[in-house]
């Protein structure tokens, strides 16, 4: 048993993230939601931040979606971006069945594009998770700052790359850019942050 899977036991079954899993699983979508502790840790930080406003970046099947819509204050809403129309419709399904429905809104499309409309719009946003495309992670977090409220969290997941990321012998176009996303993470005076290296590693940080 790992230390991930011994955590992970300490905790009761959630019906609407197993749900979600499993709906997930029928439609063939891959097995890539966050990892359930840190599923948990989403909604941990969105409460302790009192967030009202969050922008998540890959919706997939809306599991991410739950973790965060759940922690949001009274009145909060989530907006979710999503390359593929027929993604954001399941994460739809799964964040009504979960009593969420009303919490979220989806932008389909390149984040690129969607991450520019929202600037035009002058929408700003107390807590961001990035989890799409990893090529996309540094110009996600710029967005992500540009987007923020004072005191806003951003959080980046899989930025380990299941071991890709500390390989030397690994140079492709997502390990460079989620190396490249790591150590802005981890210096940019903008930012406060920290880095979890457990299940596939994940960036959080505050913007100062
Ligand atoms: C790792 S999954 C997201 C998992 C989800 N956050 C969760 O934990 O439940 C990545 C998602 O990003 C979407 N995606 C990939 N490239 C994208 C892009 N350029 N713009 C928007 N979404 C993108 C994929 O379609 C996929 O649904």
């Amino acid at each position: 048993m790992t230390d991930e899977q011994y955590v992970d036991g300490l905790y009761s079954e959630d019906q609407d993230l197993i749900r979600t899993k499993q709906g997930i699983a029928e439609r063939g979508m891959p097995d890539i939601s966050i990892a359930d502790g840190y599923g948990r840790l989403l909604t941990m930080l969105a409460k302790m931040n009192g967030a009202k406003t969050a922008l998540e970046i890959g919706a997939l099947g809306g599991y991410s979606g739950i973790c965060i819509a759940r922690g949001l204050a009274e009145g909060g809403l989530l907006t979710s971006l999503e390359l593929k129309a027929e993604y954001a419709e399941v994460a739809k399904v799964h964040m009504t069945e979960a009593g969420l429905g009303d919490v979220v809104e989806y932008r389909i499309g390149d984040a690129r594009e969607s991450l520019v409309k929202l600037q035009e719009e002058g929408r700003k946003f107390d807590f961001f998770f990035i989890d799409a495309d990893k090529e996309g992670y540094p110009l996600y977090l710029e967005h992500a700052i540009a987007l923020s409220n004072p005191g806003a969290v951003i959080i980046g997941d899989n930025i380990l790359l299941r071991g890709r990321t500390t390989d030397p012998a690994k140079e492709g176009p997502s390990v460079k850019a989620v190396r490249s996303f790591n150590q802005q993470i981890a210096s940019d005076e903008r930012l406060m942050s920290t880095v979890l290296p457990g299940y596939d590693g994940l960036a959080i940080a505050i913007v100062k």
